[in-house]
């Protein structure tokens, strides 16, 4: 990109900088603008960024960078740095794009960001540009989910099936592989989109606490109940509930919600009446519900009731050609959030996070890329910005991944990958997957790349 001082006209070089930098803080009032120093404090906050978020410049100065306006997103508890803000009690997206100022000997000494309407930005417009595949992502993307691999092709086709009807969904992966992505993409595209999607982790609470909050309880059902409490079936009418980790499930509660399946209703805590219910169950689990069963632990009935529609997430280190197109779609993100622009992965950085198994899933490999860019600066991700575990000595479990053969698909995508980040380098992008010149021309050929 051309730095606006390559073309600093001379009779402006010649103005006195003071004077002029008040000058244009005036004129750029109305916009979102807003400067942080050294600490990442903010020092000036525009009326216009006033307007925009509803923050006034009095409560939002000399405090760090906007983190501790950021909201998280519905259902995650991750933040998710500057992308909403709250203003009256609403809800308002916001982008940022920031530029970071250097004193004389190189060190971070603040920076300029300017606050945008999502709707306003214009796409890639402010944005620095960070690999073709960068754009690709947003273009493979489906309800939140991104994905090019065929399974996961499959996965979205199940999904816009079965929102169409009213069929009980049980969507089967590990942690961190996107099953809560699944049930709000089945819910967004439902006739229920307009109604409430609410999630539990049926693992977190215990059974009486469950039991309370999946369906509510009357005043004086137990010590402590000194008025009626709403259970999540209720809330949650005319939309979609997300029952997590229902495996968990105690027995007891299994046959209320056995219940509240076939009878389209349930009695809360402590309550002598049933309550009509009209809710749309999306389950999930990292476990076999067959197994379970087996094993005696959950109900043969109710499996059978909650799997109408099973989805199956393949794990991460199974669909080896999403990792890239993820971890660009992370930079992305943090890109236009973050004073730090990463436009390049180096390629022994790039081979290292295509070779891991991320036990974790896609949740691991999005704080794999925050954790780049807290530690990290510059425009290259480099293996030492990776975290401990990248740089230690390889565990048993990706010894064998790295061992296995790629399919013809993820080898496919790595050779353009590779080439894509050694900016067309034979050599290089060889070297950074462990072949020779001779076998990456032969696999090219192969490829047709
Ligand atoms: N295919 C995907 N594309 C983009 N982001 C994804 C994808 N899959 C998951 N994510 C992101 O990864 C994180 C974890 O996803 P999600 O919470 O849906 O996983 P989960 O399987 O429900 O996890 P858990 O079982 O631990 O609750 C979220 O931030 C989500 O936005």
């Amino acid at each position: 990109m051309k730095q606006f001082s390559e073309s600093l006209p001379d009779w402006l070089a010649h103005q006195p900088l003071q004077p002029l930098f008040l000058k244009l803080l005036g004129l750029c009032d109305g916009t979102g603008l807003y400067i942080v120093d050294r600490d990442q404090r903010v020092v000036h906050w525009s009326q216009g960024a006033e307007q925009l978020s509803g923050l006034k410049a009095a409560d939002v100065t000399g405090h760090p960078c906007l983190q501790e306006y950021a909201i998280t997103e519905a259902g995650d508890h991750k933040k998710q740095r500057i992308q909403s803000f709250k203003t009256d009690g609403r809800r308002v997206e916001l982008r940022k794009i920031a530029r970071v100022l250097y004193d004389r000997q190189g060190a971070f000494s603040g920076g300029l960001g300017l606050l945008l309407p999502v709707s306003e930005q214009p796409e890639n417009a402010a944005l620095p540009k960070t690999s073709s595949e960068a754009e690709e992502s947003e273009k493979q993307g489906f309800h939140g989910l991104l994905s090019r691999t065929p399974a996961m092709q499959a996965v979205f086709q199940i999904i816009q099936n079965a929102a169409e009807t009213e069929a009980t969904v049980l969507v089967r992966g590990e942690s961190g592989s996107g099953k809560e992505l699944v049930a709000k993409a089945i819910h967004g595209l439902s006739a229920r989109r307009n109604a409430p999607f609410l999630a539990i982790n049926c693992a977190a609470l215990s059974s009486s606490l469950l039991d309370s909050e999946l369906f509510g309880h009357v005043r004086g059902a137990f010590t402590g109940a000194v008025k009626d409490h709403s259970g999540l079936f209720q809330r949650a009418h005319g939309g979609t509930l997300f029952l997590d980790e229902v495996a968990e499930l105690p027995l007891e509660l299994q046959a209320k919600l056995l219940r509240v399946i076939q009878e389209r209703n349930f009695i809360p805590v402590g309550g002598d009446r049933s309550i009509d219910v009209d809710v749309r169950i999306v389950a999930a689990t990292h476990r076999s519900l067959r197994e379970e069963v087996k094993m005696g632990r959950f109900r043969e009935d109710l499996m059978y009731r909650l799997r109408v529609v099973p989805i199956f997430i393949p794990p991460l280190r199974e669909r080896r050609e999403d990792i890239s197109l993820l971890i660009w779609h992370f930079i992305r993100q943090h890109n236009a959030a973050n004073f730090r622009t990463i436009e390049k992965i180096d390629p022994q950085a790039m081979k290292t996070l295509l070779d891991y198994t991320w036990p974790g899933n896609v949740r691991e490999l999005h704080n794999v890329v925050e954790y780049a860019f807290a530690v990290g600066r510059g425009a290259t991700l480099r293996c030492s910005e990776l975290p401990p575990e990248f740089r230690e000595p390889r565990t048993a479990a990706a010894q064998v991944t790295q061992n296995s053969p790629l399919s013809e698909a993820e080898e496919s995508a790595a050779i353009r990958q590779a080439l894509e980040q050694s900016n067309g380098k034979v050599s290089s992008a060889a070297g950074s997957l462990g072949m020779s010149r001779a076998t990456f021309w032969r696999k090219r050929k192969v490829y047709g790349i």
